[in-house]
């Protein structure tokens, strides 16, 4: 049967008054945000400002912020954190695979392995691997599970400059083909503004800007067209290109 139109146009996350406090400091503050289907979002905010506990609410993780608003999120949602969380005494195959059954599975995982450029690394385990490379056992570990929804925080905080910059690629080449929505936690504007293709900025428990990054991929960090998204979102951050 033909999906219902509305089915088709509705959006994969759809949040209306959320709101979450710690011991009485109120951290959201009434967040209204949707996120259609298959896009790409970022999400900005000084330290502290409630990107993670935003996440962790939309991932279904924080059953405290039940009922304080409405919140819907798809049913098949990955998480990817900044470090790894590979299990160290399983190999990496069975940690992509960690969760997942049906005869299918391990050529699945053998497939994602194969995408994030691990292919040959099934039966290392994660002691052996580099931080990048742990990172895209993650990321293969989330790709197996064919979700409709990736939520990452801040997945290559830990990681060096060359190396991040060559995840943003895989990144983007893997959304590209699978096609999730993304909702990508970061404090790096750059990372947000060369992968997402909207970019949302949390401030004072509000979305305080809601950004769309109307550029091709892909995108090149010198783009000097990048330069006018980059000093909007930087000055909604409260900050200016000289006092990053
Ligand atoms: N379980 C908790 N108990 C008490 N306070 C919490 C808890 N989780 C988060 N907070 C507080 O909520 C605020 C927002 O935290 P959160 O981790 O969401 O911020 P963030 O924007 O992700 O920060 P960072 O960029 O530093 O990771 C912080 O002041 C934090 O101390």
């Amino acid at each position: 049967m033909a999906p219902h139109t509305e089915q088709l146009t509705r959006p994969a996350v759809s949040l209306r008054g959320l709101t979450r406090s710690f011991d009485g400091r109120t951290v959201l503050d009434g967040i209204d945000l949707e996120i259609p289907a298959g896009q790409f979002t970022a999400l900005l905010g000084h330290s502290g400002s409630g990107k993670s506990t935003l996440l962790r609410a939309v991932a279904g993780l924080d059953h405290e912020v039940t009922g304080s608003g409405e919140l819907h999120a798809p049913e098949r949602v990955s998480v990817v954190f900044q470090d790894s969380r590979l299990l160290p005494w399983r190999r990496v195959l069975d940690n992509v695979l960690l969760g997942t059954d049906g005869k299918e599975a391990a050529a699945k995982g053998r497939e994602a392995l194969a995408e994030v450029g691990l292919a040959g690394r099934e039966r290392s385990w994660p002691g052996e691997l580099s931080g990048g490379e742990a990172q895209r056992a993650a990321l293969a570990r989330s790709l197996v599970r064919e979700p409709e929804l990736l939520l990452a925080d801040e997945p290559f905080g830990a990681l060096d400059a060359l190396t991040r910059i060559r995840m943003h690629g895989l990144l983007r080449e893997l959304w590209e083909r699978h096609r999730p929505s993304v909702l990508l936690v970061t404090h790096d504007v750059n990372e947000a503004i060369v992968l997402a293709d909207r970019v949302l900025v949390l401030e004072g428990g509000r979305i305080g800007l809601d950004l769309t990054i109307d550029r091709p991929h892909p995108r090149s960090y010198s783009d000097p067209l990048l330069g006018e998204y980059r000093e909007r979102l930087l000055a909604a951050l409260g900050v200016t290109e000289d006092h990053q």
